[in-house]
């Protein structure tokens, strides 16, 4: 059987600087999707044009829109870059400028151009789920993001909070407390 080796990593975006290349669908679709699991994400979008809702989500979440096309000063001081442009060749490009200082890149449309795949995001609290089919199937990712956040309770970040509480109550050491968490959460994967 096939597996996926990706690794995912939980990136704090309020101190990394992301540019997307282009203003057009795909570009709302990932600013959208990125938004919402992390409103506090720093963007920069740079297009010579932009669509209507695009540029309403840049505003709301306040991106700094670039209204030029694509070179590779713009990747200055960028941490991650996606690429979304309608043109092959401007992709292409940025995939390659981002390699060779070792950027983060995507191109949205281009599996084998990515160093990273977006995945279906379900967050609750402090709970963050994501979800990836390597690439293969990203509307089996978005049922299965629909599906965790029907199944995933709302207030799950009560029990966190909770438990959180909970642990800085225990006496004895790591190991101690370590055994006691675990005894106390048990139930919660007894079913499964
Ligand atoms: C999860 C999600 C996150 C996000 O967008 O942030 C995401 N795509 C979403 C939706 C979606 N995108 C597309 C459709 C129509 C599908 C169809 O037509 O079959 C749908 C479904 C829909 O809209 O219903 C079009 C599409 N997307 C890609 C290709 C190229 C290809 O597959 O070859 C094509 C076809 C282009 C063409 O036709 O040429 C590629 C990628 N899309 C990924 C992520 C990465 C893999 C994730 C994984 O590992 O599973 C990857 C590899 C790169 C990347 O973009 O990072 C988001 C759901 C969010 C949510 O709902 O929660
Ligand atoms: N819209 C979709 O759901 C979808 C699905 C599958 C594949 N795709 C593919 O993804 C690509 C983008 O699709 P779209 O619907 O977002 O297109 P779009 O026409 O809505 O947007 C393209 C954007 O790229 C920008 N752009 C063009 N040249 C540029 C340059 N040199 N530098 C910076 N920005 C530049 C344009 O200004 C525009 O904002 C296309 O190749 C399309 O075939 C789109």
């Amino acid at each position: 059987m096939e597996r996926n080796n990706l690794y995912p990593i939980f990136l704090k975006t309020a101190q990394l600087e992301v540019l997307i290349v282009g203003g057009g669908f795909v570009a709302e679709e990932k600013l959208h999707f990125l938004t919402k699991s992390s409103p506090d994400a720093k963007v920069t979008i740079v297009t010579p044009m932009i669509r209507k809702k695009t540029l309403d989500l840049a505003k709301r979440f306040g991106a700094k829109i670039v209204l030029k096309v694509y070179s590779r000063k713009y990747l200055n001081g960028k941490h991650i870059v996606v690429a979304t442009t309608d043109s092959p060749q401007v992709n292409e490009k940025v995939y390659n400028d981002c390699r060779k200082q070792n950027k983060l890149v995507n191109v949205a449309d281009n599996p084998p151009l990515c160093d990273f795949y977006m995945g279906g995001i379900v967050t609750k609290g402090n709970v963050k789920v994501a979800i990836s089919t390597n690439g293969k199937s990203p509307t089996t990712a978005k049922r299965l993001r629909q599906f965790f956040e029907e199944v995933i309770p709302d207030d799950i970040h009560k029990m966190v909070q909770n438990l959180n509480d909970f642990r800085k109550t225990i006496k004895g050491d790591f190991e101690e407390k370590v055994d006691k968490m675990n005894e106390i959460t048990e139930e919660l994967v007894k079913s499964a």
